[in-house]
């Protein structure tokens, strides 16, 4: 087989406790090439201990690990260490040397050449400021240049720790960008992180950790199926079509009617599109329809209130 065709994570049955304490219970995940994995879970679900895990630092208790399909405890594992990126949560740098010092330190640490650090700076858009001190950086252009040298070297495995903390609205789109580009180039992007609202169109799959354990892993198509939420369909129009589009289908769907001139019909994602042809065949006014899917966020938090359903795969 192809080195390529190996899942660059592959995780079974992995648990970690520290004396008493179990911090990962039964962990099996798997990360493919060209797939961005976000994993989710509140303070203290075990997040940074599986990405230490992943990343050979700390030894787990029981299970197999295969990252890029060696055992990161494995001595071989030093070598394919310049193959994998990773941005830690909190990125500490030297403050005295510049951001071109700095991103020479960590080519020289990878044995990269040192010459083409400029396409990273453009990258990450912090050309301009390259060769000023990081001690003179923004909390932001701190965590850009944390991005630029977790993406020295091309590395087949990306592993983001909160990647969009403290950057602005544009920053956090290109760092986004960055991602999908890594995608296309062959590499595998493990993401960890509290803030759900952006990722839902980025990520090709979720892994929900809640108190050491999977409670789902899955696309979010998948999970949103699986958890059997349902997607909010609000229809604004004149009163006597409510009443009517009321009337159609309130004995299908639970449906809601918070003014005389707004109807929502609440439908699993299968049904959307028969809902609408129905709606649009009825020959009224409607003024407005929104569609609004269940997002990641609200799919976090239905698994991390639900009682354990026992880690879902798609
Ligand atoms: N060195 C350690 N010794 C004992 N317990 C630990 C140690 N490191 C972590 N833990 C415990 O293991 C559990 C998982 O911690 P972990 O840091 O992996 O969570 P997390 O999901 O990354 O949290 P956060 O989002 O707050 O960073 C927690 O209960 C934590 O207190």
């Amino acid at each position: 087989m192809k080195m390529e065709n190996f899942p660059a994570i592959d995780l079974l049955q992995v648990r970690k406790s520290y004396r008493d304490k179990i911090a990962l219970e039964d962990i099996s995940l798997t990360l493919s090439n060209r797939q961005c994995l976000a994993l989710v879970g509140h303070n203290g679900a075990g997040k940074t201990t599986l990405i230490k895990i992943i990343l050979g630092l700390l030894r787990p208790s029981h299970g197999t690990i295969k990252v890029i399909h060696q055992d990161p405890t494995s001595r071989n594992f030093n070598q394919l260490r310049c193959s994998i990126g990773f941005l830690p949560e909190q990125v500490l740098f030297q403050k005295t040397l510049t951001g071109r010092e700095t991103l020479a330190f960590y080519a020289r640490l990878k044995g990269l050449p040192t010459n083409n650090l400029d396409e990273y700076f453009d990258r990450i858009d912090l050309r301009a400021a390259a060769d000023r001190r990081v001690g003179t950086y923004s909390k932001g252009m701190r965590q850009r240049l944390g991005i630029a040298q977790a993406l020295l070297g091309q590395p087949k495995l990306l592993v983001l720790d909160e990647p969009t903390t403290g950057l602005d609205p544009v920053a956090r789109q290109n760092i986004y960008r960055i991602i999908d580009e890594e995608k296309k180039n062959g590499a595998a992007v493990l993401i960890s992180s509290h803030v759900l609202t952006e990722m839902d169109d980025r990520i090709d799959r979720v892994a929900i950790l809640s108190e050491g354990r999977m409670v789902a892993h899955g696309s979010i198509p998948f999970l949103r199926h699986h958890i059997g939420m349902r997607s909010y369909l609000k229809i604004n129009a004149d009163p006597g079509t409510c009443g009517n589009i009321a009337a159609m289908f309130e004995a299908e769907l639970p449906v809601e009617h918070p003014s005389t001139e707004e109807i929502v019909l609440r439908c699993l994602p299968e049904q959307k599109q028969e809902i609408l042809r129905r709606v649009m065949a009825m020959e009224t006014t409607i003024t407005d329809i929104e569609l609004i899917d269940p997002s990641l966020e609200h799919i976090f938090n239905a698994y991390s209130s639900a009682p354990s359903s026992g880690g879902n795969h798609v």
